[in-house]
C-alpha cells in the first residue's frame, strides 16, 4: 500500500489527527450542530476547541463567531433576506450558516470586505459544492455594500412590521414574542420613567421605552464572570490575592457583599473554587438567596421576631432549598446557615443535578446540612407540614432572564413552553408554603422576568389562600446594601416584589418575591 493510502486509512480509522480545519469551518460545524442536534454552544464549544489544533487567535475567532452568530441570528437573517430578496426558506439549508457567518464577520467583527466574501465562497464550495459559489458571492457582495448602521437603518424602515415589537425584534435580534414579554415585565418592574398600568396594547407600552431597548441590547453582551465568596468558608482578601496571583483582574461586586467580578482567569483554576469555598454565581442569584436569609421571620405566635438571621441558632431555624440543582444558591444559603447556626436541607429530583448540589456543598460542615433529597418538590407540603422556617423555591422556568448566557436559547423557547410551566410553579409555591411554619418565610424566585411565571404566579397562589402574604423585597435588600437600585414605590402600602434587570443591575433578570406564612 502506498504511503498516502496508508495515511488516509489511518486517518479514516481515527488513528491520526486530521489536518487542522480552518477556523471558519470549525465555527460552521459548531453552528450546524447547535441547530440540528439542539446542542448547547457553551458545552459544545470548549469540547471542540479543546480537541482542535487551532491557534489561540483562531480559537478566539471561533468563539466570537459562534456566540455572535447565534445571538444575532435574527438580525443576520433579516439582512440576508433583504440582500437576497427572497425568504430564508428559499436558500439551500447548507448555505444559511455560511451566509450568517459571513454577515456576522462583516457586520460585527470588522472583517475586510474582500476576505469576508472570498472566505464565504470557499466555505460554500467546501460544504455545499462548487455550484453554490456564484449565489453566495452575489448575496455576500450585497451584504458588504452596507455597514451595520446602514443595514439597521434600512431594516428599520421596512414596512412589513406589524408592530413596534417586530421592529425591535429585528434590531436587537430577539423573537417578537419575547420582546413583548420583556416589554410587559419592564413596564411592571418599577424602573420605567413613567410606569404604566396598561397591560394590553403592546405598541403603546413600547413607546418611549429606552430601558427596554437597553435591556434587549444587554442580552447581546457576554456577562462578566462573578464569584461568590461564600461567607464562613472563604475570605474576600485571600480570594482577591488568589485571582491576582494567577494574572487575573478583580473588583468588588456592586450589589452583593460576597461578589467579586473577575477577568482574565479561568475560575476552575482557583483552588478556592475547586474546594467549594467560592462559587461562580451571578450577583442576581446571590441577592435572591440573601433576600431569603435576611427576611424577618416572626415567632409562631405572631410576635415579630428578630430581623434577618439574628437568633437563628436559638430558634433552631431549619431552611429548605426545594429546587436546588445545580446548587449555587444552596451553597450560599448553606454557608450563611453555617455562620448563623441554622440547618439547611436541599432537594433536587434530577440525579445528575443533585450530584452538582452535593459537589457545591462539599465545604459545608456536616452538622449544618439536613437531608439532601430527590423528591418532587410538590410533595414537601404534605410530607413535612410546617417544618421549615425559610424555604427557597427557585422554580423551573423559561430562563428568559439569562439570555445573555445562552446565545441560542431565545430561538428555542416558545410562548407555549412558558405557559406549560405555570401549574408546576403554582404547585411548588403552594407546597413550599404548606411546608413552612407559621411566621416563616418563602422566597419564590425565577431567572425570568416574564409576568406569567413571576408576579402572576405569586398573585394567583396568594389569592387562593388566607394564610400567606407578600413581604416588601426592596426593603429587605435595602437593608443589605443601600446602593442597590430599587423600583419606584408605586403604592407604598403594597409590598413589592423585586425584578432585577440587566440594564439596571447588570445581573441576570432574577425575580424575587418573599411571602410570609401567617
Ligand atoms: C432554576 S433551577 C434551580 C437553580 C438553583 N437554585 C441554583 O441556584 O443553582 C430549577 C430546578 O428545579 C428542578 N425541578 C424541576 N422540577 C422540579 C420539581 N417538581 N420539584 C423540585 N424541583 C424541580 C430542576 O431540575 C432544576 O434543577
Amino acid at each position: 500500500m502506498s504511503k498516502a493510502k496508508t495515511l488516509a486509512k489511518r486517518v479514516r480509522q481515527g488513528r491520526m489527527p486530521q489536518q487542522a480545519p480552518n477556523a471558519r469551518s470549525v465555527a460552521y460545524s459548531v453552528l450546524t450542530k447547535v441547530q440540528e442536534q439542539d446542542s448547547y454552544a457553551n458545552l459544545l464549544l470548549p469540547h471542540v476547541l479543546g480537541g482542535s489544533e487551532l491557534s489561540t487567535d483562531d480559537k478566539r475567532f471561533v468563539t466570537d463567531a459562534v456566540y455572535g452568530t447565534l445571538r444575532w441570528r435574527g438580525l443576520l437573517d433579516a439582512v440576508i433576506v433583504s440582500a437576497h430578496g427572497r425568504s430564508l426558506n428559499s436558500i439551500n439549508k447548507r448555505l444559511v450558516n455560511v451566509l450568517r457567518l459571513g454577515a456576522y464577520q462583516w457586520l460585527f467583527m470588522n472583517g475586510a470586505e474582500y476576505a469576508v466574501v472570498n472566505e464565504s465562497v470557499k466555505l460554500a464550495k467546501k460544504r455545499a459544492g462548487q455550484q453554490t459559489t456564484g449565489f453566495v458571492n452575489a448575496v455576500m457582495r450585497k451584504i458588504v455594500a452596507r455597514t451595520l448602521d446602514q443595514w439597521r437603518e434600512t431594516l428599520s424602515q421596512e414596512s412589513s412590521y406589524e408592530d413596534e415589537a417586530e421592529r425591535l425584534a429585528v434590531q436587537y435580534s430577539h423573537p417578537a414574542w419575547i420582546v413583548r414579554e420583556l416589554a410587559a415585565a419592564w413596564n411592571a418592574g418599577g424602573y420605567a420613567p413613567e410606569p404604566s398600568v396598561k397591560e394590553s396594547g403592546v405598541n403603546e407600552e413600547l413607546e418611549g421605552l429606552e430601558g427596554l431597548e437597553a435591556m434587549l441590547a444587554a442580552d447581546n453582551e457576554a456577562p462578566a464572570v462573578t464569584l461568590c465568596v461564600r461567607p464562613s468558608l472563604a475570605d474576600m482578601d485571600a480570594v482577591y490575592d488568589e485571582v491576582e496571583a494567577l494574572g487575573g483582574r478583580v473588583q468588588r461586586g456592586e450589589l452583593s457583599p460576597y461578589a467579586l467580578r473577575v477577568r482574565g482567569v479561568n475560575p476552575q483554576n482557583l483552588a478556592s473554587v475547586t474546594e467549594g469555598r467560592v462559587g461562580v454565581e451571578d450577583e442576581g442569584s446571590q441577592l435572591a438567596a440573601l433576600a431569603l436569609a435576611l427576611a424577618p421571620v416572626e415567632d409562631a405566635d405572631g410576635v415579630k421576631g428578630a430581623e434577618g438571621t439574628e437568633d437563628a441558632a436559638e430558634r433552631g431555624e431549619r431552611w429548605l432549598d426545594m429546587c436546588a440543582g445545580p446548587g449555587g444558591k444552596t451553597a450560599l444559603l448553606a454557608s450563611i446557615a453555617q455562620e448563623v447556626g441554622a440547618t439547611l436541607s436541599a432537594n433536587e429530583p434530577h440525579e445528575h443535578r443533585r450530584e452538582l448540589v452535593r459537589e457545591n456543598l462539599k465545604a459545608i460542615d456536616a452538622g449544618t446540612l439536613g437531608e439532601i433529597s430527590g423528591r418532587d418538590g410538590r410533595e414537601f407540603g404534605a410530607t413535612f407540614p410546617g417544618a421549615f422556617d425559610r424555604v427557597l423555591v427557585d422554580a423551573p422556568c423559561s430562563g428568559l432572564g439569562a439570555l445573555r448566557r445562552r446565545p441560542e436559547a431565545r430561538w428555542r423557547k416558545t410562548a407555549e413552553s412558558v405557559q406549560e410551566l405555570a401549574s408546576l410553579q403554582k404547585e411548588l409555591l403552594n407546597s413550599a408554603l404548606d411546608a413552612t411554619r407559621s411566621g416563616g418565610v418563602v422566597a419564590y424566585v425565577t431567572c425570568s422576568p416574564v409576568l406569567a411565571e413571576t408576579r402572576d404566579i405569586v398573585s394567583a397562589v396568594l389569592s387562593a389562600r388566607s394564610d400567606a402574604s407578600r413581604l416588601d423585597v426592596p426593603s429587605v435588600l435595602e437593608e443589605l446594601n443601600s446602593s442597590i437600585p430599587l423600583p419606584a414605590s408605586v403604592d407604598s402600602a403594597s409590598p413589592r416584589d423585586m425584578q432585577l434587570f440587566e440594564n439596571i443591575h447588570d445581573t441576570d433578570q432574577m425575580f424575587i418575591a418573599l411571602i410570609r406564612k401567617i
